[in-house]
Formats: structure tokens, sequence, C-alpha cells
């Protein structure tokens, strides 16, 4: 049996919103799980079920109030906030719902940023950016701003830009939940051909059955803790669609 190298790694880890002594509330109760390279996993929930909260603190954004989040076997609150910083622009690519691109800057800027941020010499940068733009087929959007291309567009760029300096991990928030249908599609396409044939493991939080039918794993949140998960393990997605919509009639 081959091991599987394990990229990211949740221990008991919960949140705790308000002060001592204040209202308080808890919005992860003790989340335990493990993404292994190459996974496409999908977390879905109900709103208010605690999704945000757990990608805030798996994206390093905030943190556990009690337990750990480990990304390539670093535990993350070992980190003071530089270090954190530098950990997140290496390790980590996230894709937002509103794509959260910089309009005064060019496609290809917003693209190269992770690497601009880095200090890379802008003689490297270009390739790279070339390179990943080539494979989501934006290149020719690269000189434009993001307001003058489509919603779908600007996903790719957001894409391209979690993508330009390798991450160990792709993080995303409800990405096709500010696209049309089609574009949705498409990206989803296009997330689950990068997952499969460049090996992105990504890890997708949404409340959509269809976009989590493109993972290979659902995790399904509710009430702050993990229940039940569903395993694509080779059915095409379609079929893996109605299994998830069979489980979600069934589930109380
Ligand atoms: N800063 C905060 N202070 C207090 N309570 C919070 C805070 N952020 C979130 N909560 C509460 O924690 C719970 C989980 O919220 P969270 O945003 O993680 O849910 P969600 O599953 O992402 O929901 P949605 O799909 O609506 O975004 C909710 O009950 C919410 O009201």
């Amino acid at each position: 049996m081959t091991e599987m190298t394990e990229i990211l790694r949740v221990d008991q880890a919960t949140k705790t919103y308000g002060k001592r002594g204040e209202k308080q509330y808890q919005a992860l109760k003790g989340i335990n799980f493990a993404v292994v390279a190459g996974e496409f996993v999908a977390i879905m929930g109900a709103s208010g079920s605690g999704k945000t909260t757990l990608l805030n603190i798996l994206s390093t954004l905030d943190k556990p109030t009690t337990g750990h989040v480990f990304i390539n076997h670093e535990d993350n609150s070992t980190l003071n906030a530089n270090q954190l910083a530098d950990f997140r622009s290496r390790q980590i690519g996230f894709i937002f719902q509103d794509f959260n691109l910089l309009e005064n800057l060019t496609n290809r800027e917003n693209i190269a940023l992770p690497l601009t941020l880095q200090g890379m010499a802008s003689n490297r940068i270009d390739p790279l950016v070339d390179k990943i733009a080539t494979r989501l087929g934006i290149e020719a959007i690269l000189a434009k701003y993001p307001v003058e291309v489509s919603g779908g567009q600007k996903q790719r760029v957001a894409a391209a830009r979690a993508l330009v300096h390798e991450p160990a991990i792709l993080l995303a928030d409800e990405p096709t939940g500010a696209l049309d249908s089609r574009s949705a599609r498409e990206l989803l396409d296009t997330m689950a051909d990068l997952n499969q044939h460049d090996g992105i493991t990504t890890l997708m939080v949404t409340h959509d059955p269809f976009a989590a039918s493109f993972a290979s794993r659902i995790l399904f949140i509710k009430d702050g803790k993990i229940g039940t998960q569903l395993l694509k393990d080779g059915l095409p997605r379609q079929q893996f669609y109605h299994l998830l919509i069979d489980h979600l009639g069934t589930a109380e």
C-alpha cells in the first residue's frame, strides 16, 4: 500500500465567539478530519453551521479556540503574526465568492500579486503568470482590468492568482456563488480538471449540491460538528450528484 501524503489535518478544533464572562457561542465543537495530497474535498452545510468559521481557521485568518490545524505537518498555532502571513502566502491559495480582485490592477498584475509580495524578480514572474493563464484559458485578457471582463473570467483570474505560487492547498469559499450557471459549470469543470490532471489538492466550502458533486469526497458540517461523509469512489459525477440529493433528502 502506498502511503498517502497528508496536506491538511484538523485535530479537535473548537471555536468559541465572545469573551469569557460575556455571552459566548461555540461555532465549532471539535472538528477532526484530514485531506491527503490530490484530494478534492467539499464541505457542505446549512447557513450558520460553521463553514466560514472553519474556513477561516483552515486558512490561518483566525485561530481555533482549542485544538490544532496542520498544513504540510506544520502546526500554525506555533507561528507568530509575521510567520503566519508568510506561511499563508506560500502554502495557501484562496478563491472567494466575490473574486476579491484589486480593481486598479490589471488581470496580469492581480495574478502576479502573490509572487510580487514574495519579492520575486519581474523577469521570473511573467513566464509563471503566462503559464497559469494559458492553463486557465485567460491569456487574451491579461492586459485588461477586472471591470472589463465577465464574472466567469474574473473567477478564472482569481483562480490563476490562487495557483501561481503553487500552494500546498487550494481553499475555495462558495467559488460559484456569484456566477451564472454556465460560468459556474465551466469553473467547476476546470477545478476538477486541475485536481485530476495537475494534482491540485482542493478544499471547497459550499451549500450547493451541484458544486459539491464535482468533489471526490463530501464532508457534512452541522451545528459545528462534522457528521457523515460521502465518497465518490469512481462514480460518474451525475450519479454522485443523485446520491448526494438522496442523502440530503433523508438526512433529518
Ligand atoms: N464574529 C462572530 N461573533 C459571534 N458569533 C459568530 C461570529 N461569526 C459567526 N458567528 C456565529 O457562529 C455560527 C457559525 O457561523 P458561520 O459564519 O461559520 O456559518 P456558515 O456555515 O458559514 O453560514 P453561512 O453559510 O450563512 O455563511 C453562526 O451561528 C454565527 O451566528
